[in-house]
């Protein structure tokens, strides 16, 4: 079986990309099965820079094709935030819980059908001495008033999702999946993974 490294430290991502590659044939290994992987500032504005470096930079070390993924969540009355600092919108400690606490109460005025919000996904590619390849994928939905369900990681209890009917802290993992931003940002990858992995 082919093995794939995920630059990523995110033990959520690091189940995600697991269930998600198990099917396609091929093994993750993640920098949480690295210790010494450098731990790359993401310094970038968009996704697309801070996927891009975290790829390159871990390909680099390694000499070894890497993929990274830089995620956040865009809320419609919030001009976008957190955005690209998803993870660290509350602070440095990137604390789940103090970041759900952040949006709902800048959401706190804003009513139901104001709380439109979307996931996106970015995902590099990047190979020793090849030019590095990036995919998006996205994901529709509002933001709840509370918090509902106890599955998935970040900002899932928030996360409605109209046609299921449950936020994605609600969906097993197979169910987030096929509609999640990682997932579709995936799909697109899969078609072109044979040709990229050596
Ligand atoms: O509810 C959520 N469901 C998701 O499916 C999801 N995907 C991303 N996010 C949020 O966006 C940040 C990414 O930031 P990010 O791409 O820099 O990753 P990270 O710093 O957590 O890990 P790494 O991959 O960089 O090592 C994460 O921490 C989360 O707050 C999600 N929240
Ligand atoms: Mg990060």
């Amino acid at each position: 079986m082919n093995t794939v490294l995920i630059a990523t430290a995110n033990k959520g991502k690091a189940r995600e990309f697991e269930t998600l590659f198990t099917p396609l044939g091929y093994q993750i290994k993640t920098l949480l099965d690295y210790p010494d992987a450098i731990d790359v500032e993401e310094t970038g504005t968009t996704f697309e820079e801070n996927a891009v470096l975290k790829a390159e930079t871990i390909s680099k070390q390694y000499n070894v094709m890497t993929i990274a993924d830089d995620s956040g969540l865009i809320v419609d009355a919030l001009n976008g935030e957190p955005g690209v600092y998803s993870a660290r919108y509350a602070g440095e400690e990137k604390d789940d819980e103090a970041n759900i606490d952040k949006v709902l109460e800048k959401l706190k005025d804003v009513p139901k059908d104001k709380r439109t919000a979307h996931f996106h996904c970015t995902l590099a590619v990047a190979r020793p001495g090849d030019k590095t390849i990036t995919v998006t994928g996205q994901c529709e939905g509002t933001i709840t008033k509370e918090r509902i369900g106890t599955n998935g990681f970040g900002y899932d209890p928030i996360f409605w999702v109209e046609d299921k009917k449950r936020t994605l802290a609600q969906l097993d993992q197979d169910e987030k999946n096929e509609i999640s931003h990682r997932g579709n940002a995936i799909k697109l990858l899969a078609i072109m993974l044979p040709t990229l992995v050596k």
